[in-house]
Order: C-alpha cells, then structure tokens, then sequence
C-alpha cells in the first residue's frame, strides 16, 4: 500500500481548510475551527492502486506542538500552495513558501519538482474585489516551477477534486513517496543481514 503525505500550505484564512474539506466531503460548509493543525486521513484508489492519503492542514494561529513550516515540507511529499486572489498579502506569503520549499528541495529531481508544487489562487468567486491578477499567479507558478490553478472552494466542486486528485496521482508516482516504494524499510535491513552472514564468502563472477 502507498501512502501521499500532502501539505495545503499558505497564509491566514486563504480557504486551506475549506479546500479539504470540499475535497473530502463535496462541501463548502464556509466556517472552520482554525485553533489547531490536523490531519485528514483517506483511503483512495487510483488506476487500481491503492493509496493511504494524509492532507496536513496547518493552523494560522500559534497553537501547542505546532509543527515548524521547515518540518511541514520535510514531511510532505507534495504541496498545495494556497493564496487568496483578494487578499495581495496572501500572494506575497504563497511567494515565500514556494521559494523555501524550492530552498529545502533542491536536490529533487526536476521532473518531480515541477509535479509536486502547485500554486492554488482559492476565492476565485471574488474576483469583482481582485488583488492579484490571474497573471502575476500564472507568472511566480512558472518562475518558480509549479502547477498554477485558480479556483474557488465556495463554487468549483469539480475543479478542486480534479486538482487534488492530480497532485495525489503525481505524487504517487514521484518524489519521496518513490523512494519509500524504493526501498522499504523492512527490506533494506533484511538486504544487510543477508550481506552480513554470506557476503564474506560470495565470489564476484
Ligand atoms: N468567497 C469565498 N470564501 C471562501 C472560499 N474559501 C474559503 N472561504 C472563506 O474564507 C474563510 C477562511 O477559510 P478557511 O478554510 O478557514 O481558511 P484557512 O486558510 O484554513 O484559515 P486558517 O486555518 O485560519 O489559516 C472562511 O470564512 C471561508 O468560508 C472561497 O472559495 N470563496
């Protein structure tokens, strides 16, 4: 069984939670406890395969054990990078979380960094008070080698399934979530003990 860690990341009150929760129960239910960081955990099955998903919701305000932003993209395998397009301050903060994951990741491979970073602009229902051009969000995603969706959690049920079950399909086939397939655990140490009792004795042919 494969299992995707996924992070939704970004600033305060950009629609992190109401994304997840859309995605995981069809509905916007438009208030969210905001006071602790969670995890939701599902079982898919995609192309016939079956994954365990763990999506971290982060919380906004300071609340105890909070996981650092720096252990939250350790953690993850792909990212959801989320701002709101009529909140300008949201996009500068997506701006700096794309750049520290692309700081702690640079030695993924290219075809798995481009996959796993997506730049979500949510609340596109308000764009009568936009702040960030859909432009200037297409722009940091290509600089910065991401995915670039805008959305509205509140309104585009199938456009957040579609992108969550994108990031899922790609990171369960690249980056961390691949080498853990790799190289389990339980194997890797059953390999060096097997290496330690013949390996002495075998003859290279
Ligand atoms: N109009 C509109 N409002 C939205 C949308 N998505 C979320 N909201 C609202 O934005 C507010 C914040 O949403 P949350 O999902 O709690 O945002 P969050 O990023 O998880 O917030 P924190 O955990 O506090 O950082 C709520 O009032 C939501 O109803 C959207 O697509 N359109």
């Amino acid at each position: 069984m494969n299992d995707i860690k996924l992070a939704v990341l970004g600033g305060e009150g950009v629609g992190k939670s109401a994304l997840i929760v859309r995605f995981l129960t069809r509905r916007f239910i438009g208030e969210y406890a905001s006071s602790s960081e969670c995890i939701y955990r599902k079982h898919l099955s995609i192309d016939g395969r079956q994954l365990n998903l763990e999506l971290y919701d982060p919380c906004s305000q300071a609340c105890e054990g909070k996981l650092t932003l720096t252990d939250q993209i350790h953690w993850a395998d792909g990212f959801i990078v989320v701002y709101d397009i009529s909140d300008r301050s949201s996009f500068i903060k997506a701006k700096a979380v794309v750049h520290l994951i692309r700081e702690l990741n640079l030695g993924v491979a290219k075809r798995d960094a481009d996959t796993l970073v997506f730049l979500v602009g949510n609340k596109q229902d308000l764009c009568h008070v936009r702040e960030v051009r859909r432009e200037e969000g297409q722009r940091l995603a290509a600089e910065s080698q991401c995915q670039f969706y805008e959305l509205s959690a509140a309104e585009h049920y199938q456009e957040v399934v579609l992108m969550f079950s994108k990031m899922v399909h790609n990171a369960s086939l690249g980056g961390k979530a691949k080498e853990r397939r790799r190289r389990p655990s339980g194997s890797k140490s059953m390999a060096k003990l097997i290496n330690n009792v013949f390996g002495k004795r075998r003859k290279s042919v």
